[in-house]
């Protein structure tokens, strides 16, 4: 493991002080819960730029039908700094009946204290990085948790209210935990055999019973090689990230192009067996191109017209 990770970065709780949760943070097109600081500004700059943009997305049609049923849940799923983050405030930020679920990445930087809520306790995501062997498997059981909890979070009554087609959409999934990190993280001897009988037990145990309440409709599956994200993690400079390396996501690509383009991993849920996946070539610059935002926009659009 101590080619993957480097363990020399420092956790200081006062860092933790930085990273205030946030559940919800509300923009011109809507709201974007968990999310990052970011949403608000970018959000404005971009509803006057893409054409039809902070409009409603999808033609009216079945305004009869019960609202809950009509919402459709896809995730967003790729590397590590691939742009994931990046590609949702733009689809926040460009219809209003598209309702964007941020990775809650704040809550694993900020433990809280099970008694004195608001007490930081630790910050998981800097352990499991800095001692793998020791803090993956509690890792995948709080963030499988947390992702639980997001997924099973209803529509807003706005979203619900919605004559056209709403979509809620997650960054990552109970899927991607289970079928990327925790696997990769198996593969690799950081989860031993015993905790990850116990992890595909349980995980297979909670989505069998949430049942239909955690299903996903569709995956739009944001790819780049391996490089191009590690040049993004190095500008985006998260400290728990520091001593990630490009090995690490080379293997993460590899676990994202069997379950989502090869489609040899081995998959437990029969929904997730044929779900349908929108590929996005993600290396492409966009942050500061209308054009291929739009381009980016419409296949979107297209894809969960068809979901
Ligand atoms: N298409 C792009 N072109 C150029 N830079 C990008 C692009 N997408 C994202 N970035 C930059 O790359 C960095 C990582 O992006 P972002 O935080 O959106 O990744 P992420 O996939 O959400 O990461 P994580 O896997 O940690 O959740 C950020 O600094 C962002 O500004
Ligand atoms: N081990 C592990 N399991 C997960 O399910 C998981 N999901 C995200 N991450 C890491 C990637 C980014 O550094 C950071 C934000 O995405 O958190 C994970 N790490």
């Amino acid at each position: 493991m101590a080619a993957l990770f480097n363990p020399r970065s420092k956790f200081t709780l006062s860092r933790l002080g930085l990273n205030p949760l946030s559940p919800q943070w509300r923009t011109p097109g809507g709201f974007l819960r968990e999310g990052a600081e970011a949403v608000t500004q970018t959000c404005v700059r971009r509803t006057h730029r893409i054409k039809g943009s902070s409009s409603r997305c999808l033609s009216s049609q079945a305004s009869a039908t019960d609202g809950r049923a009509r919402v459709k849940r896809v995730s967003i799923e790729g590397n590590i700094a691939v742009g994931k983050s990046t590609f949702a405030r733009l689809l926040q930020c460009t219809c209003s009946d598209w309702e964007v679920m941020a990775e809650p990445v704040s809550r694993w930087q900020n433990i809280q204290s099970g008694t004195s809520k608001g007490t930081p306790v630790s910050n998981l995501l800097q352990m499991m990085y800095q001692d793998p062997q020791r803090w993956s498997y509690t890792f995948q059981t709080y963030s499988c948790m947390s992702r639980l909890r997001t997924q099973l979070q209803p529509p807003t009554a706005r979203l619900l209210s919605l004559e056209g087609t709403p979509v809620q959409v997650y960054e990552r999934s109970v899927y991607s935990d289970r079928y990327i990190f925790a696997l990769n993280l198996y593969e690799l001897g950081c989860i031993n055999p015993t905790e990850w009988a116990i992890y595909q037990d349980w995980h297979g145990l909670l989505v069998e019973q949430f049942g239909h309440q955690v299903e996903l409709e569709g995956i739009i599956y944001l790819k780049a090689p391996p490089a191009k994200c590690m040049e993004r993690l190095g500008r985006r400079g998260r400290a728990e990230e520091k001593g990630v390396k490009l090995d690490y996501l080379d293997k993460l690509h590899v676990q994202h192009e069997k379950w989502l383009v090869e489609k040899s991993t081995e998959l437990h849920f029969e929904k997730l067996k044929n779900i349908p996946v929108l590929q996005l070539d993600a290396s492409v610059e966009f942050q500061r191109d209308t054009a291929v935002q739009e381009e980016f926009v419409t296949k979107v659009k297209n894809f969960f017209k068809s979901l």
